[in-house]
C-alpha cells in the first residue's frame, strides 16, 4: 500500500491554542516556567530524538510571540492554526505535506502544552508503533474511581475498568491520519479519535503522569518544581 522507502518521522506540534483555561493572559505555551517558555521545553525535548527527520509548529496567522519564545529553535514554523486544535493539526499537516512528507511517513502530534515531554517517551512510542499497521498514542491507564458530575454532585460512578487518559504524542501515517481528521471535523479532540472514527484501533502505549497537559492556572507551578528537580 506504501512506498518501500523507509517512512521518515515528523513531530507536529499544536501551538494555536488561546490558553483560555489557564488564565495567563496569554496563550499558555508561551508562559515562562523554568526559565523557558511552556513551547520551549517541548521543542527541547522533541530535538533531542535523534530519529525525527524534522519538527514543524503550528502557529495562529497573528501569532507576534514563537520566535521570542523558542529562540534558537530551527526547525519548520507555519502560521497557518485554525480555531480548534483539530484545526490546527490538520493545517500542519498540509504543511508537511508541501514540505515533502509522503504518505507513508508517520506524523507525531504532540501539544505545545506537554512540556514535561521526554525523549525516552517518544522513544518508547516510536518503538512499539513503527512497525504497526495503525499506529498509537502514549495514554495512561486511570488510577482512580470515576465519577459522573451533574450540577456540582455526582449523579453516577463510572466504571473504570479498561479506560485510559490519553496523552501525546499520538504517533500515524500521514497517509491514514490526513484523511481521518478530514472526516471527523473540527471538534475531535485528539488524532486517535479521528482514526477509530474509521474502524482502526490505535495502540495505546504506557505514558508516564508527568507528561500532562498544562491546562489549569495551578498547572503551572507543578510544572516549574517539576522541570526545577529534574
Ligand atoms: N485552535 C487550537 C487549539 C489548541 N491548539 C494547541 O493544542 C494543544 C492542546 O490544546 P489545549 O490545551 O486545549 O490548549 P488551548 O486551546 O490553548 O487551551 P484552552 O482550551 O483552555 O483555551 C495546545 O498546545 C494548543 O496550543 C492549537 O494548536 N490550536
Ligand atoms: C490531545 C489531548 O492532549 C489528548 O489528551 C487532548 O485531547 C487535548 O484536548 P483539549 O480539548 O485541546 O484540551
Amino acid at each position: 500500500m506504501y512506498s518501500t522507502e523507509p517512512p521518515r518521522l515528523f513531530a507536529l506540534v499544536p501551538c494555536a491554542g488561546v490558553g483560555e483555561r489557564a488564565g495567563a493572559g496569554g496563550p499558555k505555551q508561551y508562559a515562562r516556567v523554568a526559565g523557558r517558555s511552556l513551547v520551549a521545553h517541548t521543542l527541547a525535548a522533541l530535538a533531542a530524538v535523534e530519529r525525527l527527520s524534522g519538527v514543524m509548529v503550528v502557529l495562529s496567522p497573528g501569532d507576534a510571540q514563537f520566535e521570542q519564545a523558542a529562540p534558537g529553535y530551527t526547525g519548520w514554523v507555519e502560521r497557518v492554526g485554525g480555531a480548534t486544535r483539530a484545526e490546527s493539526v490538520a493545517q500542519g499537516l498540509a504543511a508537511l505535506v508541501d514540505h515533502g512528507a509522503q504518505p507513508h511517513d508517520w506524523v507525531l502530534v504532540h501539544d505545545a502544552a506537554r512540556c514535561l515531554l521526554q525523549p525516552a517517551w517518544v522513544d518508547a512510542l516510536i518503538d512499539a508503533c513503527q512497525d504497526d499497521e495503525v499506529g498509537g498514542l502514549l495514554a495512561l491507564p486511570v488510577p482512580d474511581t470515576l465519577k459522573q458530575e451533574a450540577g456540582g454532585r455526582v449523579s453516577a460512578t463510572v466504571e473504570r475498568a479498561g479506560k485510559w487518559q490519553a496523552q501525546t504524542p499520538q504517533m500515524f501515517r500521514l497517509g491514514l491520519l490526513r484523511p481521518a481528521l478530514v472526516q471527523a471535523g473540527a471538534a475531535v479532540t485528539d488524532e486517535a479519535s479521528a482514526i477509530e472514527a474509521l474502524g482502526h484501533a490505535p495502540k495505546l502505549v504506557r505514558g508516564a503522569l508527568e507528561n500532562f497537559k498544562v491546562t489549569y492556572p495551578q498547572d503551572f507551578e507543578l510544572a516549574e518544581r517539576l522541570l526545577r528537580t529534574r
